[in-house]
């Protein structure tokens, strides 16, 4: 199979992590004979530096053309006094609109030998799978207007937006991925103070019927939030906007040791899908060789499962992420007193090393 693969490496730990898992790409296309092209852009701050813009239209001719897109991570102190157009998230943000990436899956699977490494009690995070999905191209990320108001500008306003046909097509989702899971869909809103929560609810119970195996149910997400930490297990898939999905997913990701280990995917109707780590550019550690590159390198298993339906060659990822770390190799992150710390490339050989086994 002949696949071209966008990779826009951004910026901080974004582009370590990138490299990691085109190099893991490669072990798997030599062994299970697939030809995979790797195109690069430019996105995020080290964009702005170059043309002036976070989201160059090279970059975004690149992706179209592309079947699939890999992405590190945006952002960094460097621009953080940008105007709103000129951030670095500006890039990412523009990038999931333009090609209505509007369902983000963020999986949380608790690997038996890491549960240890989390600042939850074993008993609880040992088991976890579940999947958070997240509404990526509406909510309060895109609501217009966002900005400063009054005379004086000293007021401010950012809006909550959707259509009732954003709403259904994410929740839609919800129910088709429960289905295919363990068959529990939670909508996760803020229904008894927002209205957009409460029009969220009505598309939510206009659509259960329709999947009638699947069980759901609806929490407020301050108890979401909640319950995540005290019992994760009740959870199968949880569908919810944009905001609370970007929130209770860096909350999760506690569960699995280490923000590095979750990975996600971002997928349209059609088109390419985006498949990126759910952290960020990480600027405290950028550089140093410590950022762990499992999300990233687990991100280019989704992108062979979901884009090109290469369930078998993602299972020989994650097969071989999972080996490595029973073996005990850890990077900083998920490190504890026993096992020595290996940099970010060390990783990345090891996860290679245990594909070709
Ligand atoms: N998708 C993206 O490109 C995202 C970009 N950002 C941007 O990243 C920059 C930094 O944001 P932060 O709030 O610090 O979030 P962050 O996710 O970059 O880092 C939070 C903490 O987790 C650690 N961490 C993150 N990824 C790690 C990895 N792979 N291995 C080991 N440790 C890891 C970092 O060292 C840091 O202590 C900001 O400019 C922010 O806007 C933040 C989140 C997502
Ligand atoms: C635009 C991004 C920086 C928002 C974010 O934190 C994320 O998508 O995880
Ligand atoms: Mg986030």
């Amino acid at each position: 199979m002949k696949k071209q693969i966008a990779v826009l490496p951004g910026d901080g730990i974004g582009a370590e992590v990138a490299e990691s898992a085109i190099s893991v790409l490669k072990v798997v296309s030599e062994k299970f004979g697939h030809e995979f092209e790797f195109k690069k852009g430019l996105i995020g701050g080290c964009a702005i530096d170059e043309y002036g813009t976070p989201l160059p239209d090279e970059t975004l001719t690149i992706c179209r053309e592309s079947d699939a897109i890999l992405l590190g991570a945006v952002g960094g102190p460097k621009w953080d006094g940008n105007p709103s157009e000129l951030r670095p998230e500006k890039g990412l943000l523009t990038l999931r609109k333009s090609l209505d990436l509007f369902a983000n899956l963020r999986p949380v699977t608790v690997f038996e030998s890491l549960a240890e490494a989390s600042t939850l009690k074993f008993e609880v995070v040992n088991g976890v799978d579940l999947m958070i999905v997240r509404e990526l191209t509406g909510g309060l990320y895109f609501g217009r207007p966002s900005e400063r108001i009054g005379e004086n500008k000293d007021a401010v306003v950012d809006t909550l937006h959707y259509t009732r046909k954003e709403i259904e097509r994410i929740v839609q989702k919800g129910f088709e991925l429960a289905q295919v899971r363990r068959k529990k869909l939670t909508s996760v809103d803020k229904a008894n103070v927002l209205e957009s929560s409460r029009m969220w609810r009505e598309v939510v119970e206009e659509i259960a019927p329709k999947f009638p195996d699947v069980e759901y149910d609806h929490r407020l997400v301050d108890d979401a939030a909640m319950q995540l930490i005290r019992n994760p297990k009740q959870f199968d898939v949880i569908v919810t906007e944009n905001l609370f999905g970007d929130i209770l997913s860096d909350e999760a990701s506690m569960m699995t040791g280490s923000l590095g280990m979750l990975p996600s995917a971002s997928l349209s109707a059609d088109g390419p899908g985006l498949y990126e780590p759910v952290h960020g550019s990480a600027p405290d550690i950028a550089g140093q060789g410590k950022a762990n590159p499992l999300a990233m390198i687990l991100s280019s298993a989704m992108m062979l499962k979901y884009s090109f339906n290469l369930s078998e060659e993602a299972s020989a990822i994650e097969s071989a992420v999972q080996n490595v770390l029973n073996e005990g190799y850890r990077t900083q992150d998920i490190a504890d007193s026993h096992s020595p710390v290996i940099s970010t490339t060390e990783m990345t050989e090891k996860v290679k090393a245990a594909l070709t086994e």
